[in-house]
C-alpha cells in the first residue's frame, strides 16, 4: 500500500489541525441563491464567498459540483471560489464524475490543474481514468456505490464470482492505487455496503455524500469512512441552504421568496449547520 500522497496529506493535515472531516457541499443552486445577490455580477461566486466566510473553519475541505458551473459565468464564479477558499487553506475537491477515452480524459483531467482533487467514473475502465491517476499530487475519488436510489442498480449486482459490481470497483481502485492518490466515493445512504467496502479496501480514504439533504447515516459514514482517521463526510444542501429554513421562521409566512430576501442571515445560517454537522461527527469520530 502507498503511502498518502501529497493531496490526502494536506487533507490528513486539515483533517487533524481543524478537528473536522466536513466536507462542505457549495451546490450554488440559483434557483435557491438569495435574492439579494443574483443582481451581482457573479452571483454564485457572491454566495460561495459567503458560505466559505460562515464555515471554514468547520470544512476539512470544499466540493462543488461542477453541474451548478457548466457555463461562462459558471466557470468564473467557480475559479474566484477556488481561489478563495484556497485562501482560507482548505482544499478544493470537484464533483464532476469524469472520465472518457484518452484524448478526451486527458481533457477532462486539465480541471485538475485548478483543484485539488475530483471525482470520476469507473466505467470505462483503467485507461478512462490514467490522465487523473498519473497527476500524482492529485486526488482522485473514484464512483463506488453512489447515494442515490437508483445506486443499487447497477452497482449492487452479482458478478460470477458472487461479489456485487462495487466490489470490483473497490478492489480495481485499490489496484490503481500506485501514487497513494485514490479515494472512494460511498454514499451515506448505503450503510452496509459502506461496511462491506471499508472491510474490503482499508486504506482507501472514503468520499461520503448522503448525510443531510439525501437522509443518509452520519454514524455509519464516520465509523466506515475513514482510513487512518482521513475521509471527508459531504453535506450540501443541508449546510449551503440551511438559511431557507431559518428565514421561513423569522419571515412571516415563510414563502420561499420571501425566504430569498432574507438578507445575510443565511451565511450565518450555514455557519451553523457546519459546526452542528462537525460536533455531530465529531462524536462519532472519539
Ligand atoms: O453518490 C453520490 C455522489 C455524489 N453526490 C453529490 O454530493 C452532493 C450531495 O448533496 P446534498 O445536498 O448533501 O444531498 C451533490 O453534489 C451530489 O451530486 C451524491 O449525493 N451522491
Amino acid at each position: 500500500m502507498p503511502e498518502f500522497n501529497a493531496f490526502f496529506k494536506r487533507l490528513r493535515d486539515r483533517i487533524e489541525s481543524r478537528d473536522t472531516v466536513v466536507s462542505v457541499g457549495l451546490d450554488a443552486d440559483l434557483d435557491r441563491i438569495p435574492e439579494h445577490l443574483l443582481e451581482r455580477d457573479l452571483p454564485r461566486w457572491a454566495f460561495n464567498r459567503r458560505i466559505i466566510d460562515a464555515t471554514h473553519e468547520y470544512a476539512a475541505c470544499y466540493k462543488p459540483n461542477a453541474a451548478f458551473y457548466e457555463d461562462a459565468d459558471g466557470w468564473r464564479s467557480l475559479r474566484e471560489t477556488v481561489a478563495y477558499a484556497h485562501g482560507k487553506d482548505v482544499p478544493v475537491l470537484l464533483d464532476a464524475k469524469r472520465a472518457d477515452i484518452g484524448n478526451t480524459a486527458r481533457q477532462y483531467a486539465e480541471l485538475l490543474e485548478h483543484v485539488d482533487a475530483i471525482t470520476a467514473n469507473p466505467y470505462m475502465g483503467r485507461d478512462s481514468l490514467e490522465p487523473f491517476l498519473s497527476k500524482a499530487d492529485k486526488g482522485v475519488f473514484i464512483l463506488c456505490r453512489t447515494s442515490n436510489p437508483g445506486g443499487a442498480d447497477l452497482q449492487d449486482l452479482e458478478l460470477d464470482s458472487g461479489e456485487p459490481l462495487y466490489r470490483r470497483v473497490a478492489a480495481l481502485a485499490d489496484l490503481w492505487n500506485e501514487r497513494g492518490n485514490v479515494g472512494l466515493v460511498v454514499g451515506a445512504t448505503a450503510p452496509d455496503e459502506l461496511a462491506d467496502l471499508r472491510e474490503a479496501v482499508p486504506d482507501l480514504p472514503f468520499l461520503v455524500p448522503g448525510v443531510g439533504a439525501q437522509g443518509g447515516d452520519a454514524e455509519a459514514a464516520v465509523d466506515h469512512g475513514l482510513a487512518d482517521g482521513v475521509g471527508l463526510v459531504n453535506s450540501s444542501r443541508g449546510i449551503i441552504f440551511a438559511g431557507e429554513e431559518s428565514g421561513s421562521q423569522s419571515v412571516s409566512g415563510g414563502r420561499a421568496s420571501e425566504v430569498r430576501d432574507a438578507g445575510e442571515d443565511f451565511a450565518k445560517a450555514s455557519g451553523q449547520a457546519a459546526k452542528r454537522l462537525r460536533d455531530r461527527l465529531n462524536r462519532y469520530r472519539e
